[in-house]
């Protein structure tokens, strides 16, 4: 379903668990900052509106998105995490080198999840402009950044009830 039909801030169909037990790491990129600061704000309310404690969350800029990859491999490496959330912007310039950045982000992110059998967020919007950006960085579809930390606490919420 495309973003246009969904809302990336619209909660009111699903059960959100509370946050209040897991500890969060959000990644941020730095390129688009002006984009990447809004998610990252979405992030951390939703995960506070949601229970999650300010001393359990904890954030790390990295330069670019393809940068996402190694910062939350870092995290998860020093531990004590339940969850990452990476967040970034990559919008399509002149170059193919949009595809090679979202294609190495994403898969990734998912290759660090599986190494540390840890939730692993993907937050990153893949965007043709800016404004395509601005819609979904607290605009009217919503903020990707509301999502990821949704998904970051029903993911670690998950991975809590298979351990015991
Ligand atoms: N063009 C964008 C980039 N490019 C930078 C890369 O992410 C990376 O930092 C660089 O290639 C050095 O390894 N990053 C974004 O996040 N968004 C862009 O639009
Ligand atoms: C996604 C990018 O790296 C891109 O914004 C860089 O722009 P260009 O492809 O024009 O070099």
């Amino acid at each position: 379903m495309a973003t246009q039909l969904k809302n990336l801030s619209d909660f009111s169909n699903t059960e959100i668990p509370s946050a209040q037990p897991y500890r969060f790491g959000i990644v941020v990129a730095e390129w688009n900052a002006e984009i990447t600061n809004a998610l990252y704000h979405g992030a951390y309310q939703s995960l506070v509106n949601n229970g999650a404690l300010p001393e359990n969350i904890s954030v790390y800029p990295v330069p670019g998105s393809f940068e996402l990859t190694s910062g939350a491999d870092l995290l998860l490496k020093k531990g004590g995490l339940d969850a990452v959330i990476c967040l970034g912007c990559v919008i399509q310039g002149e170059t193919r080198h949009f595809d090679f950045i979202c294609d190495a982000v994403a898969n990734g992110v998912s290759n660090v999840a599986i190494k540390y059998s840890k939730p692993v967020i993907f937050g990153v919007l893949t965007t043709d402009n800016q404004q395509q950006a601005i819609d979904r960085a607290g605009g009217k579809h919503g903020n990707k950044g509301d999502e990821a930390a949704i998904t970051a606490i029903k993911m670690a919420h998950l991975a809590e009830t298979l351990k015991s």
